[in-house]
This record gives structure tokens, C-alpha cells and sequence, in this order.
């Protein structure tokens, strides 16, 4: 693995409560990424990639603390100022949302929008800046890049305005992009001409990559490692041809699974019964107890510890071994 780009040790995410203990929606995450590498975050909805995501770039919703240590190039981010945080999100870090719309200004030109960050974060002229824009457009493939750079975002079609979304993140040439959801509110082609652009990136420039989606398919075609969570914990860790091929999180089998190409028909042959469990009511023990098919009683009153094979590989399941190998 190249030297981390980005660390994160024992990260919490809670609820700030007043005079007493946060409530958690996230539990000490542990990761590393390297620059031109790729990590998938993947987990049902409710699961906290979103929060972990926003977390990172320091854009968590107003009532809601982090601690623990996130570092980028060594540089500690948690403690920063707004100012100083403001200058590595967006210069360093890139972020596309899953509903560009939500991020793109309505009464701005596509392309001036794109401009604005690079006369921003590279002190570039105006002339300049919109000549790198049309640039911009035409490598995320934005046909006649030039004409649409004057258009207006409700003038594209959803998947031109996730091109301009992601035009928009890498202005800044970023070092880290997170991308959350990307590609979801897309039809299969255009979600896969996405993600090539994605890749483009982390190959030829180095970028790192951090995917944030609740497709493993999405994950498996782009992402080198994979990290599961559910009810904000990390479930499963590794190499996502590992994490695919020889899944030792009995929640991880189950999202499994549920993929596409199991369904038969419009019929899916298997979904994890049950839901994310709300954060006010964890369970005692491990948090996918109460919808786990190879749970033991022990399950439902012992926390297991996050443990590490090497290389990355870690699990949190006590049952990892046994159950696995009962699954087949
Ligand atoms: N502003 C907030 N206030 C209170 N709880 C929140 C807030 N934002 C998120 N949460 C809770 O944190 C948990 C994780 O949310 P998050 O959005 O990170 O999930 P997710 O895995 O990204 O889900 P999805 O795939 O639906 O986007 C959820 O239970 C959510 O209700």
C-alpha cells in the first residue's frame, strides 16, 4: 500500500447531547487510503456511509460531533478552524453528492460554476478558468462542451448535471475525492460511464478515491478495498475480491445476497430480513444480532471486538470461522 493519504483512527460520530454522553450513530472507524487507490464504503440505508463521508470533508449537520483523529498528508483536520478547513475541502478534497442538483447553484451557469472553483482554490484569471471549464466539460464528457458550458442545470439532464457535479470536484485537482452515492439516481449506462471517468482520475492523476454507495455492485466495478458498515460500526474490511469471493460477516453474505443478478424475474431471491435497528435501541451485543440467520446466544450479549487478519482483512464477528464455513 503507498503511504496513506488519508488516515482515520477511532472515529465517533454522535449526537451532541447536553451534560452528558453523545448518542452514536457512527462507532470508532478505522481506515487508511493511499494516493490512486480506491476504497468502497458500502452498507444499507440508515448504515452511516453518509455521515462517515461528510465527517471527513467536516460538513457534519449542525448538533453533530466527531472525535478521534482524521489526518490528511499527515495534517491533523479535526481540530481545524472553519477557514482552514474550508481551504483543503474543495482544494484537497472533492466531494460529489448524489443529487447534484442539491449542490449546483440554479441561477449560475454550469460552467461558470466550474470556473469559480478553479479561480478560487488555483488563483487562476477569469479567461482562464473558463477556458479550463469547457475543458472540464468535454473530459467528463459533456457533448458540444463549449455551448453547454452557458447552460443553466435544470437545461441538463440528471446525468450531464452529476458530469458537471464531478467537473466541479475536480477543478480543484484534489488529492482525495469522495464520492457519495454518485451514481444512484442514474440509468445503468450512464452510472457506468461515471464511474470510468472516476477511474480515469485515480489512474492517471493519482486521486484517491472514497465510494460511498449501498450497491456492492457498484463497489465491486470500482473499488480496489471495501469496508461494510452497519448501524455505524464497520463490519468487514479487505480487498474487495476477498470481501466478494470469501465474505466472513454474515451481513456481508446477506447484502450479498440481495444482489441484482440473484433476482429472478423482478423477484429477489434473498433480502436481509429486518432493519437497520434505530440508534436509540442498539441491540446489547453485536448490532446485526437480531437479523443474524447464524446468530448464538452469545451474539445477542457480547460486543465482538473488530479483528484483523492482515492485509487489511478484518471482520467483526465472533462467529467469523464457523460461520462462514457452515454458509458454504
Ligand atoms: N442530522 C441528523 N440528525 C440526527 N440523526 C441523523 C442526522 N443525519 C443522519 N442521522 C442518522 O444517522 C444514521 C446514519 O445516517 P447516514 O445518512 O449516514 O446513513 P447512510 O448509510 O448514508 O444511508 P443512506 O444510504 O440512506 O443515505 C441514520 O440513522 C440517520 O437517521
Amino acid at each position: 500500500m503507498n503511504a496513506p493519504l488519508l488516515e482515520i483512527d477511532n472515529l465517533s460520530i454522535a449526537i451532541d447531547r447536553p451534560g452528558g454522553a453523545g448518542l452514536p450513530l457512527l462507532t470508532d472507524i478505522s481506515l487508511q487510503l493511499g494516493r490512486g487507490e480506491t476504497l468502497g464504503i458500502v452498507g444499507e440505508s440508515g448504515s452511516g456511509k453518509s455521515l462517515l463521508a461528510l465527517g471527513v470533508i467536516g460538513l457534519l449537520p449542525e448538533g453533530i460531533g466527531s472525535s478521534g483523529s482524521i489526518r490528511l498528508d499527515g495534517t491533523e483536520l479535526l481540530p481545524l478552524a472553519d477557514d482552514d478547513l474550508c481551504k483543503v475541502r474543495g482544494r484537497r478534497i472533492g466531494m460529489i453528492f448524489q443529487e447534484p442538483m442539491t449542490a449546483l447553484n440554479p441561477v449560475m451557469k454550469v460552467g461558470d460554476q466550474i470556473a469559480e472553483g478553479i479561480v478560487w482554490h488555483r488563483g487562476v484569471g477569469w479567461c482562464d478558468a473558463r477556458r479550463d471549464a469547457v475543458r472540464l466539460l468535454d473530459q467528463v464528457r459533456i457533448p458540444d462542451a463549449a455551448i453547454r458550458a452557458k447552460s443553466y442545470p435544470h437545461e441538463l439532464s440528471g446525468g450531464q448535471r452529476q458530469r458537471v457535479g464531478i467537473a466541479i470536484a475536480l477543478a480543484s485537482k484534489p488529492d482525495l475525492l469522495i464520492a457519495d452515492e454518485p451514481t444512484t439516481a442514474l440509468d445503468v449506462s450512464v452510472q457506468k460511464e461515471i464511474l470510468e471517468i472516476l477511474d480515469e482520475h485515480v489512474r492517471n492523476d493519482g486521486m484517491a478515491l472514497m465510494l460511498v454507495s449501498h450497491d456492492l455492485g457498484v463497489i465491486a466495478a470500482s473499488c480496489r478495498r471495501t469496508m461494510v458498515l452497519y448501524a455505524g460500526a464497520r463490519m468487514e474490511e479487505g480487498l474487495t475480491e476477498e470481501v466478494l469471493s470469501d465474505p466472513r460477516s454474515p451481513y456481508t453474505r446477506g447484502l450479498l445476497a440481495a444482489l441484482p443478478q440473484r433476482r429472478i424475474g423482478d423477484r429477489r431471491l434473498a433480502a436481509i430480513p429486518g432493519n437497520v435497528p434505530g440508534f436509540a435501541a442498539l441491540p446489547p451485543g453485536c448490532r446485526f444480532s437480531d437479523r443474524c440467520p447464524d446468530r448464538i446466544e452469545r451474539c445477542q450479549t457480547e460486543l465482538p471486538a473488530w479483528r484483523s487478519f492482515g492485509n487489511g482483512r478484518g471482520v467483526r464477528c465472533i462467529r467469523a470461522e464457523t460461520a462462514a464455513s457452515e454458509a458454504g
